[in-house]
């Protein structure tokens, strides 16, 4: 009887393209001493909300899910059904998978408190990025951050526990319902990158340890509102121009930051009249993509400082964003900041 023995994947990798995501959150447990298993399943109930969101999104043009929901968001955003069925089917994983106490949520004015008195998570979500994208069937997204709450578990929500700047997420990541559903994570230890196959049911890993080239030639901007620019601003999509760099602008972040952190480039949302603090919240989307960012070796700026490092102070609090591979975010803060001088 012949027997040959297995030889496993070659690549190297530490992990084979191929694990399931259940796998590999339980392999990466070893990266926090003190784990008792608690973000896993967090990140496992995230998982689960997505795939069901993911099917929601998919038929969404033969279900009457597509279209308005006929009222407006606490930022005067006109809600999409789909805004609200992501919305409620990622609270009621979360509150079912028992590890969450408060929940951030684009959708929600308040803080929504589970009364969760084991509850040691804090998870702020755009459940539903790219909403005007919804119903033309173009890649949308959900964003995430998760920290740990500063105050005793099971006592009441603090604003401490929810005003935390970016540098103290413990994870972060979004899901992107395009050509296909990958879900993009980190915990500090890396970036990694799962597909979803639907047939089975699974995330697999497909994109491990992402690293974003430092440099690249795609701009991300909405050039509709470019009147209302800083100059400094104006000057450095110029120089892109003048490069013959390509302006590729889906509308929705989860989109074009993905691209961006794979293929090298840069994602501007400056301030605008319509908008003079930037349209990006703090909580629930620039600071989730600036962890990934950073930890992928790219960089996230509001034009002044590092987007983790801004101490929030409102719920729904926007932020102009800069973010992206680093030669070029770098050099369009130079830029910009020259152009503030000369004025
Ligand atoms: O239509 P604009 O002004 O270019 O804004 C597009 C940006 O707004 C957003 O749609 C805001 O997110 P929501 O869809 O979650 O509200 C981003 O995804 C996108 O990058
Ligand atoms: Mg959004
Ligand atoms: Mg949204």
């Amino acid at each position: 009887m012949k027997i040959s023995t297995y030889q496993p994947d070659q690549s190297g990798l530490a992990y084979s393209v191929g694990t399931t995501l259940d796998r590999f959150i339980k392999s990466k447990q070893s990266d926090f001493p003190f784990a008792s298993g608690e973000l896993s399943q967090l990140l496992r109930d995230i998982a689960l909300a997505s795939k069901i969101v993911n099917r929601e999104t998919n038929r969404a043009g033969l279900s009457n899910i597509g279209g308005a929901f006929g009222q407006t968001n606490i930022q005067g955003e006109e809600q999409q059904k789909l805004d609200i069925i992501a919305n409620i089917r990622f609270i009621r994983a979360l509150s079912k998978g028992g590890e969450v106490c408060a929940i951030v949520s684009e959708e929600e004015d308040a803080v929504i408190d589970l009364q969760n008195k084991s509850g040691k998570y804090v998870v702020a979500i755009d459940p539903l990025d790219g909403s005007s994208n919804i119903d033309v069937n173009i890649s949308i997204g959900t964003i995430f951050s998760i920290y740990r709450r500063k105050t005793q578990v099971g006592s009441p929500i603090q604003k401490e526990d929810i005003m935390q700047p970016g540098t103290e997420q413990v994870a972060s990541g979004y899901v992107l319902y395009g050509s296909s559903t990958m879900l993009v994570y980190t915990t500090g230890f890396g970036v990694n990158g799962f597909t979803y196959e639907q047939s089975l049911g699974e995330f697999f890993l497909s994109h491990p340890c992402i690293k974003s080239p430092e440099d690249g030639q795609i701009y991300s901007i909405n050039e509709g509102t470019q009147d209302e620019w800083e100059l400094g601003i104006k000057d450095y999509i110029d120089t892109c121009k003048s490069r013959k760099y390509s302006a590729r602008y889906i509308g929705s972040l989860v989109a074009d930051f993905h691209r961006n952190l794979l293929k090298g480039g840069i994602y501007l949302y400056p301030a605008t009249q319509k908008n003079p603090n930037g349209k990006l919240r703090l909580l629930y989307e620039a600071n989730a993509m600036a962890f990934i960012a950073e930890q992928a070796g790219a960089v996230a700026t509001d034009g002044n400082r590092r987007i983790l490092e801004i101490k929030p102070e409102s719920l729904h609090q926007r932020t102009p964003l800069f973010i992206g591979s680093k030669k070029m975010v770098e050099e369009a803060m130079t830029l910009a900041s020259v152009s503030i001088k000369s004025q």
